[in-house]
């Protein structure tokens, strides 16, 4: 489908889609399964790019691992299964799988490369090799440890104590698979609550950890055992379709089985208080992923400030919650964001180039930015500079806009989202 013809005609998008699994959740799902003892089965997994990388890299550590369609089975045999790869570990475009396998690998007595995309050789990852040293693993990469491509020569580990200079669930998670394997206990304080996926992966594969507000512990020696995983729908995919339901003129649109972990519903919370007319229905489960149903209908929608707090529970939204405050009355103010800038872009910068290209009265500001609404928007050439969130929020942006939109580089979507443009052609009225 092609993005720049999406504006002409439309008169609603209405309908109903299941959006893919949750990207955070099938990462953890195989690393999980892989360091755990026996099968796990997991299905809805998303085949997104990424995920796949996940995939790719623990079959490279010895670990059996089939996949039909969304369902996968891996053969865990423990952590003490895993082998040294005979060739380089090539994590593609995704932060998660670098991150959270170096805390695996730095307990893992033998050696290991990791390298990855353009994008991936500028995100810094001293944020989690520092502290993967301090616990006793030998990294090393290019400038001082701080990116790729990195080798890791894991061994015996002592847990720390650890206050995360950044909100990051990535290196909360890597600090964690560290703690897993070290002798004695982990403590890690984390400056905002980050997503738990992580914490609540222990608990469901039999292992022990603590929390207590921001303050994580976690005990070495720990052995997990295989389970059944279903991963519910991705809240950060679902944020495009429940933008789009809310800008574009006549919509309706019902998101089923999104994952609604408090930890990543602050979209949801921000639309709310932007007069969305947005009807959450939690499922009754029992799962350690709560989920539900979500109804969304065009809105009349007010500018907001969003800061502190809830920026972790909605950081990857932040691109397309740009695109939802351009057709919101009065100023959105995004505060505290400096994340923005080491994602797959700096998506400070592309955001607000991108959409002001496309006639958008946004400025960047030194940590996030000033949308001016309401606006329309018109035609243009705009890129997603290999970013799959500044690509659908784009190609959203295009279903408003009065001319054409020409998308380059809308390929990068399939990171994390392969089915998303036939899904907004499902919608399409
Ligand atoms: O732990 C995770 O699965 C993720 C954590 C976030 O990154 P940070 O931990 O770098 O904030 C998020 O942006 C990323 O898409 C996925
Ligand atoms: C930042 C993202 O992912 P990662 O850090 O895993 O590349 C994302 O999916 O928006």
């Amino acid at each position: 489908m092609n993005p720049a013809k999406l504006n002409t005609n439309i008169q609603g998008l209405r309908g109903e889609i299941a959006v893919p699994g949750d990207k955070s959740i099938s990462h953890r799902s195989i690393m999980f399964g892989a360091i755990a003892k026996g099968k796990t089965n997991i299905t809805n997994f998303l085949l997104g790019e990424d995920c796949l990388s996940t995939i790719a890299c623990f079959r490279k550590l010895g670990v059996r691992i089939e996949q039909e369609e969304h369902q996968v089975t891996v053969s865990g045999r423990g952590l003490e299964g895993l082998q040294e790869p005979a060739d380089i570990l090539d994590v593609g475009n995704s932060g998660t799988t670098i991150r959270l396998l170096m805390g695996i690998l730095a307990g893992r007595p033998f050696h290991s490369v990791l390298v990855g995309d353009q994008s991936i050789g500028k995100r810094p990852m001293t944020r989690v090799t520092k502290p993967l040293s301090i616990f006793g693993a030998e990294i090393s990469g290019r400038n001082n440890g701080e990116y790729t491509p990195l080798s890791v020569q894991g061994g015996q580990l002592e847990g720390i104590t650890y206050e995360l200079p950044v909100a990051s669930a990535q290196v909360k998670s890597s600090l964690l698979f560290a703690g897993m394997q070290a002798s004695g206990e982990t403590v890690i304080i984390e400056p905002v609550k980050t997503r738990d996926h992580t914490e609540r992966m222990i608990r469901q594969f039999g292992g022990e950890i603590q929390t207590d507000g921001r303050t994580i512990r976690i005990h070495g020696g720990q052995s997990l055992t295989g389970t059944d995983i279903h991963v519910p729908g991705d809240i950060s995919s679902a944020a495009f379709f429940l933008v789009a339901g809310a800008i574009v003129p006549g919509s309706e649109i019902r998101l089923k089985n999104v994952g609604l972990n408090p930890t990543r519903t602050g979209i949801i919370d921000v639309m709310h208080r932007m007069g969305a007319e947005i009807i959450v229905e939690p499922y009754e489960n029992g799962s350690s992923e709560p989920a539900g149903d979500i109804t969304i209908k065009t809105s009349a929608l007010k500018g907001a400030v969003i800061e502190g707090d809830l920026i972790p529970r909605l950081i990857d939204e932040i691109p397309v919650i740009a695109l939802l405050a351009t057709q919101a009355e009065g100023d959105t103010v995004i505060k505290d964001a400096e994340e923005l800038k080491v994602k797959e872009t700096n998506r400070i910068d592309t955001v607000v180039n991108e959409l002001s290209k496309l006639g958008a009265n946004i400025v960047a500001t030194e940590d996030g930015m000033i949308v001016k609404g309401k606006s329309s928007l018109s035609g243009g050439h705009v890129s997603s500079h290999g970013d799959h969130r500044i690509g659908m929020m784009l190609a959203i942006a295009s279903a408003i806009s009065s001319g054409e939109v020409h998308l380059d580089q809308k390929e990068a979507i399939s990171v994390s989202y392969p089915s998303f443009f036939e899904h907004l052609e499902s919608l399409i009225k």
